[in-house]
């Protein structure tokens, strides 16, 4: 579960990006976060795995309290957390397979369980035919199908997704919430940034929108349209 309670980030430049954000998505649930850019809906997001600190305001991810958190303790919420980006952030000059297990955790794991498990997520994103291939060997979208594969290798409860079809053509775009789709069906949480109206019509789900910092909406199902 997680749960924000009035969530205050400013940045050291003054800019405050989320001015008290009440929050909580249970597990399993899938939420988009949408509003205009500039609205604080990477902030939000880059909160949720400490990649920035909140400055005031409780913010809890299953057991995890990140307010009270020390830095030690960061890579066990890390270990809850899958999480993808538009621009996929494949390591160059690993292949897919390489990709996917690097990112394993890998202690007490027997070499074919670990193999088993890379396999296992590489063919549940449909690229099991070119797992020896670098990222500049594949197209956007099956660079996109790694990184997800990589984001569940470890089995996490929440998959955070920044933009994830921001780089990719409609169809495309669909193959990959497809997936997306299929994960949060197996029970993992999804949270994902969007600016595609057309995902968030298509694939109904909770809508979060955020305009300069607040939360403007909470819906259950789409429809919901800012201004951008
Ligand atoms: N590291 C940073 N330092 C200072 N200000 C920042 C930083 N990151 C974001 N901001 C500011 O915080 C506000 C929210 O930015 P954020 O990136 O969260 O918006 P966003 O909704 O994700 O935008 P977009 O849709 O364009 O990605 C903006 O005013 C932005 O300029």
């Amino acid at each position: 579960m997680i749960e924000l309670k009035n969530v205050i980030k400013k940045y050291p430049n003054g800019i405050v990006a989320l001015k008290g954000i009440d929050l909580k998505i249970e597990q399993g649930e899938f939420a988009y976060i949408v509003g205009p850019s500039g609205s604080g809906k990477s902030t939000l997001i880059k909160t949720l795995y400490r990649e920035e600190r909140v400055t005031s305001g409780i913010i809890k991810v299953n057991e995890y309290d990140l307010m009270r958190m020390t830095h030690k303790q960061v890579p066990y919420l890390r270990r809850e957390l899958g999480i993808v980006f538009q621009d996929f952030r494949l390591l160059p000059r690993l292949t897919a397979y390489e990709n996917v297990a690097y990112a394993m955790e890998v202690i007490e794991k027997r070499p074919e369980e670990i193999k088993s498990r890379v396999m296992e997520v590489l063919e549940m994103v449909g690229l099991k035919d070119k797992i020896r291939r670098y990222p500049n060997e594949l197209s956007g979208g099956e660079q996109q199908r790694v990184a997800i594969a990589r984001a569940i290798t470890n089995k996490p409860s929440i998959l955070i997704a920044d933009e994830p079809t921001g780089n990719l053509d409609p169809d495309t775009s669909n193959e990959i919430m497809d997936i997306i789709e299929r994960i949060n069906q197996q029970n993992t949480t999804v949270i994902m940034a969007t600016h595609n109206q057309s995902i968030v019509n298509q694939y109904v789900h909770r809508v979060l929108t955020i305009q300069q910092g607040r939360l403007v909406s909470d819906q259950e199902e789409g429809g919901y349209r800012y201004e951008d």
